[in-house]
């Protein structure tokens, strides 16, 4: 749906991206990924055609949105802090922005609708909080069901609980299989939650591609969270255990090193080393991986 293939972008002698690739297929849900300045904006400003990159190519559906427009009709977009006429409601809001993209003024129902905001679609943006601004970006980027999203940010600045609605909203866009989604965050919490794949994006350059499991096992290595109410026991059985690297005492759980993917045969061993397991399942601690890939660039 959506392929970056090999872009260069400069601003005079500042290099913003260095060959970057990336792809979003159909029904995807792709996150972009990089500390302040690697080049995220720059990337989506040259998907939206608002600025030509200096080499490679970007085609969307299939075009080049550079020379084909009309398949903006496809796209919806998410800014990063909208900035509304504040004393239009978010109804107004929304009938503005269909009539500008000739879309039915019967789709802005529908998307207040979905981002349930119906009962305060008649007050004026001012009154609303940051998280309910955002739910009417994300509402106007649905105006006409594009098939392919892209999200620059969606839920930065927010409070945890409106940040939680917004992660339900986007949780729900994802299982809208026709849609695929492209979304750039600091956020790693939704990341983790909602990405199907990650880019990571650093000084411009894409320095890695995969899912979360993927990226929490290079960077950190396989580590399996064990809950149990015997503690000392399990302790005991891993320590005979080969291929187990290191064992971190958490109180009411344990972490679990190992240098490959052999949960299986650990959950095998410790059951019939006598080990009544109540949890098993891998750590996927992004942030620490995030942490860690950073470290490695
Ligand atoms: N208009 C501009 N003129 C000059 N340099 C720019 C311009 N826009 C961005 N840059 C530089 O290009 C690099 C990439 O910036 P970009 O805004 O794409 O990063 P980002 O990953 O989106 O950062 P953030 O997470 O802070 O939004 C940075 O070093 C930035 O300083």
């Amino acid at each position: 749906m959506i392929i970056v293939s090999n872009i260069v972008k400069k601003y005079g002698n500042k290099i913003a991206l260095d060959n970057a690739s990336l792809e979003v297929k159909k029904g995807e849900f792709v996150s972009l990924i990089g500390p302040n300045g690697a080049g995220k904006t720059t990337l989506i400003r040259i998907l939206l055609t608002l600025m030509k990159p200096d080499k490679g190519e970007v085609q969307i559906l299939g075009e080049n949105p550079f020379r084909n427009k009309r398949i903006f009709k496809e796209i919806g977009y998410v800014q990063e802090i909208p900035n509304y006429p504040p004393f239009l409601t978010g109804r107004q809001v929304l009938e503005l922005s269909a009539k500008i993209r000739g879309v039915d003024k019967s789709e802005v129902k529908r998307v207040l609708e979905f981002v349930e905001m119906e009962n305060y679609a008649n007050n004026p943006i001012i009154k609303y909080s940051k998280g309910m601004v955002q739910r009417i970006a994300i509402a106007e980027s649905l105006l006409g069901n594009p098939s392919i999203l892209i999200m620059d940010e969606p839920n930065m600045g927010i409070d945890p609980i409106f940040s939680l609605k917004t992660r339900e909203l986007l949780n729900k866009l994802k299982r809208k299989d026709n849609v695929s989604i492209l979304m750039t965050s600091h956020e790693l919490e939704d990341v983790k939650k909602l990405s199907d794949r990650i880019f990571m994006i650093y000084k411009g350059k894409i320095v890695f591609t995969g899912t979360v499991e993927d990226m929490v096992k290079k960077f950190l290595g396989i580590q399996v969270i064990i809950e149990t109410d015997e503690i000392e026991k399990t302790e005991g059985v891993l320590k005979g255990i080969e291929y187990v690297k290191g064992v971190f005492d958490e109180g009411n759980r344990l972490i679990v090193k190992l240098d490959e993917d052999r949960r299986e045969e650990l959950l095998r061993d410790l059951i019939t080393n006598g080990v009544k397991v109540k949890g098993f399942y891998i750590d996927l601690n992004l942030e620490e991986a995030y942490m860690r890939a950073l470290g490695n660039v």
